[in-house]
Parts: C-alpha cells; sequence; structure tokens
C-alpha cells in the first residue's frame, strides 16, 4: 500500500488477524490503541501465549507518555508470564523529525523504560528499538529484523550467504521475501541502508515488470513471473515450467556496482550487489548460486520434515 493511501485507513475497533503465508506462515495481530490488556475481560494468557513478538508502536510526532507508561505495564507482564517473547519498540513517524530530535527521542524512551523496568525489578529486559516511516524503508527493515528473530534457521542462513559472497565476489547478499519485501537474511557484513533500499526497489522493477511481460507459471514457481534479461533463461513455454530455471536478473548501474537477483523458490529471492569485475566470471556466481539455493532447500525440508 502506498503511504498515501494509508490516510483513507479506518481506525481499528478490535483485534484483526492477518495471516501472512510465505516462506513461514505466520499472523500479524493488529490490536487497537485504546486496549486495555488488564481488563479481566482481555484473555491475556490466551492471546500472548502464542506469541513470538510483540511490535509496540510509539507516534514520535505525539505526545507519548501515556503509551509508554501502558507499553511498561504490558512488558512487566509478559516478563511475569512469557519472558520468551521478543519486545519490538517502532518509534513510528520518524519522518517528520530532525535526525538530532530522533536521538533525542530514542535516547528518552529507551532512558524511561529502563528506569521503570528496574524500579519494577527486571534489570535486563532485551528490548530492541526501531526508528521507523512509512516513507522511506525504515518500516520494513524493522519489520525484517524482527522476522528475523522468529526464524530458527537464521544463523545457518546467514552462514551460507557468507559462503556465497566470500566465494563469489559479492559484497552483499539478501534473502528477500518478495512479496512484503522483508528480509529474512543477509550476510553477516553491515547493512547499510543503501543497499538495502536499491535492492528493495529493485524487486519493485522485476514485479512491475513481471505484471506487463509476466506468463503463467506453475504455483509452486510464479512468484516472480517473467524477468527475461539477457541472462536468463530464455523463453519459457506453459509445458516447459517444471525443469525450467528460476527468473533471474542482472542490473549494472552507473558507478560500478551490479545488482543480480535470483528466484529462489516461490516466496524467496536472493539479491546480490556486487562489483563489476565480479560478474565476469559470471559462470561462477551461477554455479554459487545454485549450490546456494540447493542448501536452502535443504534447510527448509529439514525444517519441514
Ligand atoms: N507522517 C507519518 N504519518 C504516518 C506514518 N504512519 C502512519 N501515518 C499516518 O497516521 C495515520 C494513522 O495511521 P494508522 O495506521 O491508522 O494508525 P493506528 O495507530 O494503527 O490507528 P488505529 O487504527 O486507530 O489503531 C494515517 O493517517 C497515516 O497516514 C508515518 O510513518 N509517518
Amino acid at each position: 500500500m502506498p503511504p498515501t493511501e494509508t490516510l483513507f485507513l479506518e481506525s481499528t475497533t478490535r483485534i484483526t488477524k492477518d495471516p501472512i503465508h510465505s516462506f513461514m506462515d505466520f499472523q500479524v495481530w493488529d490490536f487497537p490503541g485504546q486496549i486495555d490488556f488488564f481488563d479481566p475481560t482481555f484473555d491475556f494468557d490466551n492471546i500472548f501465549g502464542e506469541h513470538g513478538a510483540l511490535i509496540w508502536v510509539l507516534d514520535a510526532q505525539d505526545e507519548y507518555l501515556e503509551a509508554l507508561s501502558k507499553l511498561h505495564a504490558t512488558i512487566i507482564q509478559l516478563q511475569r508470564n512469557y519472558p520468551m517473547i521478543n519486545i519490538e519498540v517502532f518509534i513510528h513517524k520518524v519522518d517528520g523529525l530532525s535526525d538530532d530530535y530522533k536521538i533525542d527521542t530514542q535516547r528518552d524512551i529507551v532512558q524511561r523504560t529502563q528506569d521503570e523496568l528496574s524500579d519494577a525489578g527486571f534489570d535486563n529486559v532485551q528490548i530492541s528499538y526501531h526508528l521507523t516511516s512509512i516513507y522511506d524503508h525504515s518500516i520494513f527493515e524493522a519489520f525484517s529484523k524482527v522476522i528475523q528473530k522468529l526464524i530458527p534457521q537464521l544463523g545457518t542462513l546467514e552462514n551460507l550467504l557468507n559462503v556465497l559472497c566470500s566465494n563469489s565476489g559479492i559484497e552483499k547478499a539478501f534473502l528477500f521475501d518478495v512479496l512484503s519485501k522483508i528480509y529474512i537474511a543477509t550476510d553477516s557484513s553491515p547493512v547499510d541502508v543503501q543497499s538495502y533500499e536499491i535492492c528493495s526497489d529493485y524487486i519493485d522493477v522485476i514485479v512491475d515488470i513481471s505484471e506487463i511481460y509476466g506468463y503463467s507459471r506453475s504455483p509452486n514457481r510464479q512468484l516472480i513471473d517473467a524477468s527475461q534479461p539477457p541472462q536468463s533463461a530464455g523463453p519459457l513455454s506453459n509445458g516447459e515450467e517444471e525443469t525450467s530455471p528460476e527468473a533471474s536478473s542482472i542490473i549494472r548501474l552507473q558507478n560500478g556496482m551490479v545488482l543480480y537477483l535470483r528466484e529462489i523458490n516461490k516466496y524467496l529471492a536472493l539479491i546480490c550487489l556486487m562489483r563489476k569485475e565480479s560478474i565476469e566470471k559470471q559462470g561462477l556466481v551461477d554455479y554459487n548460486v545454485q549450490v546456494f539455493q540447493n542448501a536452502l532447500e535443504k534447510v527448509f525440508e529439514m525444517r519441514g520434515a
């Protein structure tokens, strides 16, 4: 949904559950802001007993002290009953704030939270804070980090991406869930926002091209319907779908970098950022990506087994 359309969203009046079917099925539950978690009619155990992460959204452009004290009370309750739930605080709508003010706001929220929790006897609660906005990629990046913590195989995925990068001259590799643009894993080099943004934009380009030039494919292979760049496997007829390689695409950027995309399966795409010299050995890169893809299949097979 484009940010401008969010202006017309209706207010949330009850808990709404959005199932997300992807490489991992999960549900996002949206709670109305005015809900009272401590009301006796609110079934705290039934709701939080099943959750992996609590995302608490604070409006950084508004007065947040009341929402913050509700957050503190909720964390204390969770620590007593469900300490395994990840607590993620989105300091949201930071697009309206100057850089200095953003940092000050985050510092204030962190400090107040630490003080409040330590007064209640909880000194080492792990809480992640994310500065977010719908007007840039920060909301997707924050959500990516939340989801990554819920993936049991994250360490294995990271290792596989590290091996792929070091053997193929790749500077940064992301494994993206194409529809949500969440990246589920990346290699262990630091993520810089520009790399993430350009890879995320690249997905938009590929999805747009697919919508125009795409063709019908088997349900197992239909996420990126078709990108037919020079390097791709060539046009597929309907009868060939099961045996044809996945979609792939390469874009050369003016600054000498290259973006390499390979569809991994129904949901996932690998996007790599590398220098143009590395793609001169494209056979090697393609081969290593294939090995990575096979390894990934095994990782997810084992999970399903
Ligand atoms: N400036 C700015 N506005 C935002 C951002 N995110 C949401 N908004 C605006 O905030 C308003 C409320 O958005 P909602 O998503 O309905 O907020 P909510 O807190 O879920 O509200 P309820 O549904 O009532 O619980 C909308 O007009 C959005 O356009 C943001 O990152 N920056």
